[in-house]
């Protein structure tokens, strides 16, 4: 796919539903006897391939109009599937649903895409076996892998060892099935859509800040009531067309209802800090989430800056679209504290800093860091075809990127896009982009 510069953009966009809330309803659904209804689903494939695997653990998932409807089995009442768990490129498929079932006495194989069969999953299955589940993988941990469920899981107390919202949620689903008190502590708070998505469904959750980090206490076999969950638009999605408004000159761009949830609003809070024309507009509570529209527009006078490393959790998958903005940017852009970023669906700053420098942006790293060299506005080159390594926010960051690029900018491969954002190519074509396949 190609996308270059063209007049400015405008109008509405109406970005698809919260990923994390998305995959997590399916799954708790499939947790609770009766039927949880979930309009605003995500319907990207990642999504679809947790609907899949959920139903064949047992549950009957399907949409009537613009419904989808979760009829479940209940906290331990998974069956063994029949075959292959295939999550396709969704780390938070495959970790969320190993947890969920490590606690049955059933037996499930998992494997994913070329991306996901790369990804450490040690993360995971490290506190599964606590609960008494065993795993079978690849050397290091990797997909294909088989867990065998406890027959009699133990309650677990586990501090995550690295900031991973994916580990947390495993552990916590987890202890769904075990009797007693599970805990989890972890040292820098993550996304919480599981812990309020639990207290939702019905389950005794608690959080508390304390010195050691934020421990998370859930009583286990909780007695689980079936849901109507309206899931918010994704901030992560928001991002691309929130981005481009600022780099395309004369772009006034309304992105309304867009999830505001704090441990993940942090891309917009560093838009702002750079200097961008972005406001919050409508605030407001909806399903006990803040929600507001988001107005972007274009930004030529934007600075770089240090983003703060405690931030990271907040942002993460808002890192990528984040430095091509920054090219546009005066200045460096420094995000340190972002590992993280090196086991996404690709290296994300590998890729990010190949693909920025074919266009003519200095990039530095390190194991944990980087920083981007601003040109500011009107100096960025572009003129080049980037390798995306199936990762769908490297490529819509560098189709945003070619939007201002004084020439075109190319990915390899788009096919990834439909993972979380499948109407991307329309969204942005209905704003004035020149988007196009190539
Ligand atoms: O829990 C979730 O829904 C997610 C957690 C994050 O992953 P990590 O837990 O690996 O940080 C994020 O990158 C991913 O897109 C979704
Ligand atoms: C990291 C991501 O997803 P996942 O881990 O679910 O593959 C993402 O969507 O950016």
């Amino acid at each position: 796919m190609t996308s270059r510069r063209a007049g400015p953009l405008t109008g509405e966009a109406h970005v698809p539903g919260d990923k994390s809330i998305s995959h997590r309803s399916l799954i708790l659904g499939a947790m609770t006897v009766g039927e949880t209804k979930v309009t605003g689903l995500l319907e990207g494939q990642d999504v679809l391939d947790t609907a899949k695997a959920m139903r064949a653990f047992g549950a009957q998932i399907e949409k009537i109009g613009e419904t989808w409807h979760v009829h479940g089995v209940g906290v331990g009442g998974f069956l063994e599937p029949e075959n292959v768990i295939d999550c396709g490129n969704s780390g938070t498929s495959v970790r969320l649903i190993m947890g969920t079932m490590a606690t049955s006495p059933i037996v499930a194989t998992f494997t994913g895409d070329a991306s996901l069969n790369k990804r450490p999953m040690a993360r995971v299955t490290d506190p599964l076996t606590l609960f008494g589940a065993r795993a079978y993988g690849r050397s290091s941990g990797r997909l294909p892998m088989t867990i065998v469920g406890a027959k009699e899981p133990m309650p677990v107390r586990y501090a995550t060892p690295v900031p991973s919202a994916q580990v947390k949620s495993a552990v916590l689903l987890a202890g769904l099935n075990a009797p007693g008190e599970t805990v989890v502590i972890e040292r820098e708070s993550t996304r919480d859509h599981t812990e309020r998505m639990l207290a939702g469904f019905g389950a005794s959750i608690s959080t508390e800040d304390t010195k050691e980090g934020r421990v998370i206490t859930l009583q286990g076999r909780p007695e689980f009531v079936p849901q109507d969950i309206v899931v918010p638009r994704d901030p992560s999605s928001a991002a691309f067309p929130v981005c481009a408004a600022l780099i395309v000159e004369g772009s006034d761009v309304l992105v309304p209802n867009i999830g505001l949830n704090p441990t993940r609003a942090g891309l917009f809070f560093a838009l702002q800090e750079m200097g961008a024309n972005l406001t919050f507009e409508n605030m407001r509570e909806a399903g006990g989430e803040p929600v507001a529209d988001l107005r972007a527009k274009f930004s030529p006078d934007m600075k770089g800056i240090e983003v703060p490393a405690e931030r990271a959790a907040t942002m993460i998958d808002e890192y990528p679209v984040l430095s091509v903005v920054a090219a546009f940017a005066q200045g460096k852009t420094h995000m340190p504290g972002v590992k993280e970023l090196r086991v996404k669906e690709s290296d994300r700053i590998d890729a990010m800093a190949r693909g920025l420098r074919a266009a003519g942006v200095q990039v530095d790293e390190g194991e944990d860091w980087w920083t981007v060299h601003g040109r500011g506005f009107g100096d960025v080159a572009g003129g080049a075809t980037v390798e995306t390594f199936l990762d769908h926010r490297i490529a819509m960051s560098f189709l945003v990127m070619g939007l201002a690029t004084n020439a075109p900018m190319s990915v390899d491969d788009g096919q990834p896009i439909a993972t979380s954002f499948p109407i991307f190519e329309g969204l942005m074509a209905d704003l004035g982009a020149h988007v196009e396949r190539t």
